[in-house]
C-alpha cells in the first residue's frame, strides 16, 4: 500500500484558485485576519490609510499563505499585482468601471462583492465583465461590504448567495464582516468561503473556522482526490462527530438522572437495539451489524460518564471511570456497578 496521490481525474468546473486555496471545489474556507486560511488586506482603511507598500509587506512578512487585497484606487494595482493572490472588488466601488477593468486585467483572481446599493443583476453583470477580462477567475461575495470606510458591514442575503452560485456556476463567499452569527447558516446555504473583516476579533475567526469544519462536514459533498485531502475531510467529519458525541453524552446523562433507575443498572437493551436500527437507515453501508458495536461503545462511554458524575456529586468514590475501562474489564462494568436507587 502506498500513499501516492491519484492524478485528479475530474476536471473541476467552477473552482477558482486563490494562491494555495481552492475556492469552490474542496472544503469551505475562511478569509480574514490572523487564524484564517487566507488574509484580507483593505487598503481603504478608515483612519489615515497606510502606505500601500507598507500595509502589504506587513502582512506578507507575517504570513506566507494566500492574500486577498481590496485596493483603494488604481495607484495600488501595480503593488497588488506583485504581492497579492487575488483582488477584492469591494461593494463600495463596483460601479467604478475604470477600476474594475484595471483590476480584471491584472491576471489575478477577482472577488466581486455585492453590497446593499447593488442589485443582484448588476452584481452578476460586473462578475461576467470581470470574468471576460480575468479569464474566468471570478468569485462572488454576497454581503459584508461597507458602503463607506468605517460604516457597518451589510449582512449577506444567503438565499441570494445560493441562487447566484447556482446560476453563475462561480464559487460564492458570504461576507460577514466582524459578525460570525451567520457563519453556520452561510456554510449550510452553500458558501464556499466566509469573508471576514481584515482584523476581526479572534473569537470571530474561531467561530467561522468552527462553522466551516462542523457544518461543512454535514452539508458539503467533497470528492477528495489525494490522501491529504481525504484526511482533511475526515478531520472535519471527526470534528462534527466530536460535537455530536459530546452533546449525546450530555443528553444520555440527563436521561440517567430522570429515569427511575439510571446508569448501567437501568440499561434498556430494547431501546438501544431500536436506535441502532434507526441509525442504519441513514448509514446503510455500515448497517446494523457494524453500527451495533460502535453504538455500544458510545452508550457505555455515556453511562460511565454519568455514573462518574453521580458518584462525584454524592461525594463517594468514583466508579466506572476511564481507569476501570482501561483495565480491560470495561464491558463488565455494568455488573460491578451497584444498583442505582430510585431517583425521580
Ligand atoms: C439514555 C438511556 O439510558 C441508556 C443509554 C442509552 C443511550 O445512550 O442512548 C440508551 C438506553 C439505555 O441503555 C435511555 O434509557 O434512553
Amino acid at each position: 500500500m502506498s500513499l501516492t496521490v491519484r492524478p485528479a481525474a475530474r476536471a473541476r468546473r467552477g473552482t477558482v484558485r486563490l494562491g494555495t486555496l481552492e475556492l469552490g471545489g474542496g472544503p469551505a474556507v475562511v478569509i480574514g485576519g490572523p487564524g484564517a486560511d487566507a488574509r484580507l488586506v483593505d487598503l481603504r482603511a478608515p483612519h489615515g490609510r497606510p502606505i500601500t507598500a507598507e500595509a502589504l509587506s506587513a502582512v506578507r512578512g507575517a504570513w506566507a499563505g494566500p492574500v486577498l487585497v481590496e485596493p483603494s484606487g488604481s495607484d495600488d494595482l501595480p503593488r497588488i499585482a506583485a504581492t497579492a493572490d487575488g483582488v477584492l472588488v469591494g461593494a463600495a466601488w463596483t460601479r467604478d468601471l475604470r477600476l474594475v477593468r484595471a483590476v480584471s486585467r491584472l491576471g489575478l483572481p477577482v472577488v466581486v462583492q455585492r453590497g446593499p446599493a447593488t442589485s443582484a443583476e448588476e452584481w452578476l453583470a460586473v462578475a461576467d465583465y470581470c470574468a471576460a477580462e480575468a479569464g474566468e477567475k471570478v468569485v462572488l461575495c454576497e454581503g459584508g461590504g461597507r458602503g463607506r470606510p468605517g460604516a457597518a458591514a451589510a449582512p449577506p442575503d444567503l438565499a441570494l448567495m445560493r441562487a447566484a452560485g447556482e446560476r453563475s456556476g462561480r464559487p460564492v463567499l458570504a461576507g460577514l464582516g466582524g459578525d460570525p452569527s451567520l457563519a453556520a447558516a452561510a456554510v449550510a446555504a452553500g458558501a464556499d468561503g466566509l469573508l471576514l473583516a481584515p482584523d476581526p476579533a479572534p473569537e470571530t475567526t474561531a467561530a467561522a473556522q468552527e462553522a466551516v469544519r462542523v457544518i461543512g462536514a454535514l452539508t458539503r459533498r467533497e470528492e477528495p482526490d489525494s490522501v491529504l485531502a481525504a484526511r482533511g475531510a475526515i478531520d472535519r467529519v471527526d470534528a462534527a462527530l466530536a460535537v455530536l458525541l459530546e452533546r449525546r453524552a450530555e443528553l444520555a446523562g440527563t436521561v440517567q438522572r430522570l429515569k427511575p433507575v439510571g446508569g448501567f443498572a437501568g440499561r434498556d437493551m430494547e431501546r438501544e437495539r431500536r436506535l441502532v436500527a434507526e441509525m442504519a437507515r441513514r448509514a446503510p453501508s455500515l448497517g446494523e451489524a457494524r453500527l451495533a458495536p460502535i453504538m455500544n461503545a458510545v452508550i457505555e462511554a455515556g453511562l460511565h460518564l454519568a455514573e462518574e458524575r453521580r458518584a462525584r456529586e454524592a461525594g463517594g468514590p468514583e466508579r466506572g471511570g476511564p481507569c476501570a475501562a482501561a483495565d480491560g474489564h470495561g464491558e463488565e462494568e455494568g455488573g460491578r456497578t451497584p444498583r442505582a436507587g430510585k431517583r425521580a
